[in-house]
């Protein structure tokens, strides 16, 4: 049994990406402090609510709460965990050590994954605690592997990570709203804008993805000389998109940072 405790926004990703890649509902048990939550996701995906006691018998113990709500959550799992249990973090800015001092000899697992794991596109970066096995590794690797990729890393590059693929579908879908925004105000209806909007992010990270160029080189490719797209992108470059990008990620792996201090 995978037990998730914290299932809101980025459990109930994983939880409906492990659905769909063939997991079991019935393998999979939920902890959430809000019954509503509990009973909207025991309706829409076939999963159960538990106890956090009752996590004892999982195997897998998914940390999905809040870094903030993290302290309270170990402290309760703490010396009720089975023989053999792997705890596995996904908490934002929460170090392996604040995990390991509060379960003193526990299998514990750092993930950062991003919401993409939802369609079976996810990311997520692994980095694995003191006393994980490699079987321990592997299991998270495939959990992360069955909605989408991963990569093991170590713990000096995770609050990286998290500003690339953690925190990064954030900033596509802040671009896609504005650009939607964008077409709105030129006189496209909502609706217009929207579908060639998502069409457009849709067939770009599969560009990204399968053509094996690289992201300088597609977007040369759109950019005709004397064209549109050069006019476009002069406006990106004078409104300084690509140093707020660059500034962006710096104080998203900065707050990471803080977080562990907090
Ligand atoms: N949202 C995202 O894209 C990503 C989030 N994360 C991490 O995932 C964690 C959760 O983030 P979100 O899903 O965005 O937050 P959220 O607020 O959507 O979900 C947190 C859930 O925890 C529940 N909860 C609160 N206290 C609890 C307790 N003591 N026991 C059990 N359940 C409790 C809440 O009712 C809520 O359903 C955070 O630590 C975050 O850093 C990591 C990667 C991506
Ligand atoms: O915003 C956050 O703190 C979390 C971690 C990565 C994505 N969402």
């Amino acid at each position: 049994m995978i037990a998730v405790v914290g299932a809101g926004a980025m459990g109930e990703a994983l939880i409906a990406g492990w659905i769909a890649s063939g997991i079991e509902p019935a393998e999979i048990a939920i902890v959430d402090a809000s019954a509503p939550r509990v009973a909207e996701l025991e309706q829409r995906h076939g999963v159960r609510g538990i106890d956090l006691t009752d996590t004892a018998e999982a195997e897998t113990i998914v940390l999905a709460v809040k870094p903030y709500q993290i302290p309270d959550v170990l402290e309760s799992l703490s010396g009720h965990l089975a023989d053999g249990a792997l705890v596995v973090s996904i908490a934002a800015g929460v170090p392996l050590a604040k995990l390991e001092d509060a379960l003193p000899g526990a299998a514990v697992v750092r993930v950062m994954p991003n919401t993409p794991a939802l369609v079976g596109k996810g990311m997520a970066g692994i980095v694995p605690g003191a006393a994980a096995t490699g079987e321990q590794v592997e299991r998270v690797t495939g959990l992360l592997d069955a909605v989408g990729s991963s990569i093991v890393t170590d713990e000096a590059h995770l609050d990286a990570l998290t500003a690339l693929s953690g925190s990064g579908p954030a900033y596509l879908f802040y671009v896609a709203e504005a650009m939607i925004e964008g077409g709105v105000h030129q006189g496209l209806t909502r609706a217009e804008a929207t579908a060639l909007v998502t069409q457009t992010f849709v067939g770009s990270a599969a560009m990204l993805a399968e053509s094996g160029k690289s992201a300088t080189v597609l977007r040369e490719m759109v950019t005709s000389p004397a064209g549109t797209t050069a006019a476009a992108l002069r406006a990106l470059d004078d409104h300084g998109v690509r140093a707020a990008l660059l500034d962006a990620v710096e104080q998203c792996r900065t707050r990471g940072r803080e977080m562990a201090e907090e």
